[in-house]
């Protein structure tokens, strides 16, 4: 890892801070975080979505002041722009996920813990709420963070991450569906991608475990064979029964998935491919989103959500003129936590926020609900 020559304030887009932080890392972490699955279709179609739409810009509206407060799982957020579960933060930095939760609380966003993260989900709601206190108390309480959750075969396993995030006071457990078994990223298997010494997956085992110690470079591809390939909608009975968080399904594409998921009581679901890192040639998540919000309805009770791609202001608009309530980044994030930890994240979020507030602005929304549907024409 190498030290940045250029001040954060410099950044300005989210492609200046991914071009910085690759940069550097070593090139088998740059193809980690970078890559998606076999032929990369997907990943580079979920951008590719978004150029297919531009926007019939309104004028003559007051926009002197631009509101972009959203409700999501019936709480109010600042911004419609959260933070996605990502793996493995200490390889961008030092301070890895704690970087990303000061960041994070400290500017109210709603952050969704891994499972698979290098900081224990305890440690992550510490550091997210006293940011969140010493910010002026906007997201304490733990409602703005979420954990992400992969149903290892190891029930007992899966069971105590419940448990341990709800001791924690997460608001919501985030069930990722698109992971029965790891999609083949090429370079990560060229790579003989893993974890170097002294990094582990800190919900999942302790430093000094027997088997971190037979394998320190514990490899992710051995990580997701660990996952419960055999898990249905039968099985989510048993998640929603050992607690009361309310549950959010990622990695849903389909309309007919997303009534089925309507019908099992979730209270969210969230429009994702995983970044085009799981089923390469599957559905760009802007064109999957329109299919998925009709089929639930206005009234539908959950609340749809959007994560793929999302790299402009732009195109958060879209996303949101679509249907959904709101997105998720991941790779910026990594990226700017790479190039200036905890303020290279706050850096990428602002990019963001500003981004979205200023394409508000210049099309004559001055809140999110005038974000609609009809201010988009195909290109
Ligand atoms: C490096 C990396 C690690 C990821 N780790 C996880 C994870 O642990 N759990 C999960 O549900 N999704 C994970 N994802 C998928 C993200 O949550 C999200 O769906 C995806 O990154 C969104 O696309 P974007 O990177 O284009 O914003 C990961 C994605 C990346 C790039
Ligand atoms: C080991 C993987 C399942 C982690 C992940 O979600 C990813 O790298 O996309």
């Amino acid at each position: 890892m190498t030290e940045p020559t250029l001040e954060v304030s410099s950044l300005l887009t989210v492609r200046d801070v991914e071009r910085l932080a690759r940069t550097m890392l070593p090139k088998s972490t740059v193809d980690y975080f970078r890559s998606g699955s076999d032929a990369e279709y997907t990943r580079r179609a979920n951008r590719g979505a978004f150029r297919k739409w531009a926007i019939a810009y309104r004028v003559l509206v007051d926009v002197s002041r631009v509101d972009t407060r959203v409700r999501v799982l019936g709480q109010e957020l600042a911004s419609p722009i959260l933070i996605a579960p990502t793996a493995y933060h200490r390889l961008a930095h030092p301070e890895g996920e704690r970087a990303t939760a000061r960041a994070a609380g400290g500017s109210g966003t709603l952050y969704v813990a891994s499972t698979l993260a290098t900081t224990s989900l305890e440690d992550i709601a510490a550091t997210y709420d006293a940011a969140g206190a010493s910010a002026g108390g906007a997201s304490v309480g733990g409602a703005s963070r979420w954990f992400q959750l992969y149903v290892h075969k190891d029930r007992g396993l899966t069971r105590s991450l419940v448990e341990r995030a709800e001791a924690s006071g997460y608001g919501a457990l985030v069930v990722t569906v698109d992971t029965p078994v790891l999609g083949r990223r090429l370079r990560d298997v060229r790579n003989a991608f893993g974890l170097p010494d002294g990094m582990h997956m800190a919900n999942l085992f302790a430093p000094g475990d027997g088997i971190e110690a037979k394998d320190p470079a514990f490899r992710h591809a051995q990580i997701a064979a660990r996952h419960d390939a055999s898990f249905t909608w039968h099985d989510l009975a048993s998640i929603r029964a050992w607690t009361r968080m309310p549950l959010v399904l990622k990695g849903i594409v389909r309309a007919d998935d997303a009534l089925r998921a309507r019908d099992s009581g979730v209270a969210g679901i969230i429009v994702s491919n995983h970044g085009g890192r799981q089923l390469d040639s599957a559905v760009a998540t802007l064109d999957a989103l329109p299919s998925v919000v009709e089929a639930l309805g206005a009234q539908a009770g959950v609340d749809v959500l959007l994560d793929g791609g999302v790299r402009w202001g732009t195109d958060v608009f879209k996303a949101l003129a679509l249907g959904a309530r709101a997105v998720l980044v991941g790779r910026p994030i990594v990226w700017g936590l790479t190039a200036f930890g905890e303020a290279g994240v706050a850096r990428v979020l602002d990019i963001l926020r500003s981004e979205l507030v200023h394409a508000m602005t210049l099309a004559g929304c001055p809140a999110i609900d005038a974000v609609t549907r009809d201010m988009l024409v195909r290109r």
